[in-house]
């Protein structure tokens, strides 16, 4: 297996249906908030820190399932979650969460600090219903944003209406699966081809 190749293995939550714990509520505590809100504004978020900048109780008083607890690093926090971001300026510490969460069995992202973390953030593309989520592997979260904003461009506002048709044509199909899929494979066929023509 080359060493320079992607391993990571991408997923999507459904935060509302999970338990997100973010320790820190400086500036990083604050991006990620607004990260994890800005794709699952209904996500169960609690986040305790020993100070809780401005704009995290900004952002916790316009959603009513964030929660935030004023207090400094114990293992119990991690008891009631599933999903853990570190975004604390003590490296001591982050080292002290990833061991404890460890032992619970939980995920842990530290951010910016790729060696603690069970997964990474990834940069994320959203045009209606879809979403594309960017890794360089952790090698340049710029390139990542970069290319964010480079399949903003591209990806035509179009997309949002082509997936609610898809979606209403896979409702009424009344095949089996494998019809499904060769129905399905025959109306998009010319989105690819269109490609290959202008490539
Ligand atoms: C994608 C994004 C998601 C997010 O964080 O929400 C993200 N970083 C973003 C931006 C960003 N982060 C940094 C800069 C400054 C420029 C630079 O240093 O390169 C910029 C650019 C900017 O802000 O423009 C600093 C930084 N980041 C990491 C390190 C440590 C290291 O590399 O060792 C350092 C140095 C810290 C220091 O020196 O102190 C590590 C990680 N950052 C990751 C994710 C994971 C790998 C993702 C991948 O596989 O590509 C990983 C491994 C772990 C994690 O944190 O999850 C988000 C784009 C948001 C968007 O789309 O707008
Ligand atoms: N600020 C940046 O631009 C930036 C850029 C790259 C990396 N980083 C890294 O990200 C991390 C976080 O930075 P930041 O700017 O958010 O720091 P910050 O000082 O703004 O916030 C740190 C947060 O951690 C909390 N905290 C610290 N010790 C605690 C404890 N024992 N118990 C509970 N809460 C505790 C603080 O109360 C605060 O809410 C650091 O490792 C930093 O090096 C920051």
């Amino acid at each position: 297996m080359s060493a320079d190749k992607n391993n990571l293995f991408p997923v999507f939550f459904k935060l509302e249906e999970l338990r997100v714990l973010i320790i820190g509520a400086g500036e990083i505590g604050y991006e990620k908030l607004n990260t994890v809100l800005h794709n699952s504004p209904a996500a169960n978020v609690t986040v305790a820190a020993s100070f809780i900048k401005k704009g995290v109780r900004e952002l916790a008083f316009k959603h009513k399932h964030v929660q935030l607890i004023q207090t400094s690093y114990h293992p119990e926090l991690l008891d009631n979650s599933d999903l853990i971001i570190a975004a604390v300026n003590d490296i001591d510490l982050a080292e002290r969460i990833r061991k404890d969460a460890k032992q619970k069995g939980k995920l842990l992202n530290a951010a910016d600090k790729p060696s603690l973390c069970d997964f990474y953030l990834g940069s994320v593309v959203t045009k209606g219903d879809v979403k594309i989520a960017i890794s360089t592997n952790g090698k340049s979260p710029t390139l990542a944003r970069r290319l964010k904003e480079f399949f903003n461009e591209v990806l035509p506002e179009e997309i949002e209406s082509l997936t609610n048709n898809l979606n209403t044509i896979r409702n009424n199909i009344q095949s089996g699966l494998k019809e499904r899929i060769k129905k399905l494979n025959e109306i998009t066929a010319s989105l690819v081809e269109d490609n290959e023509q202008t490539i």
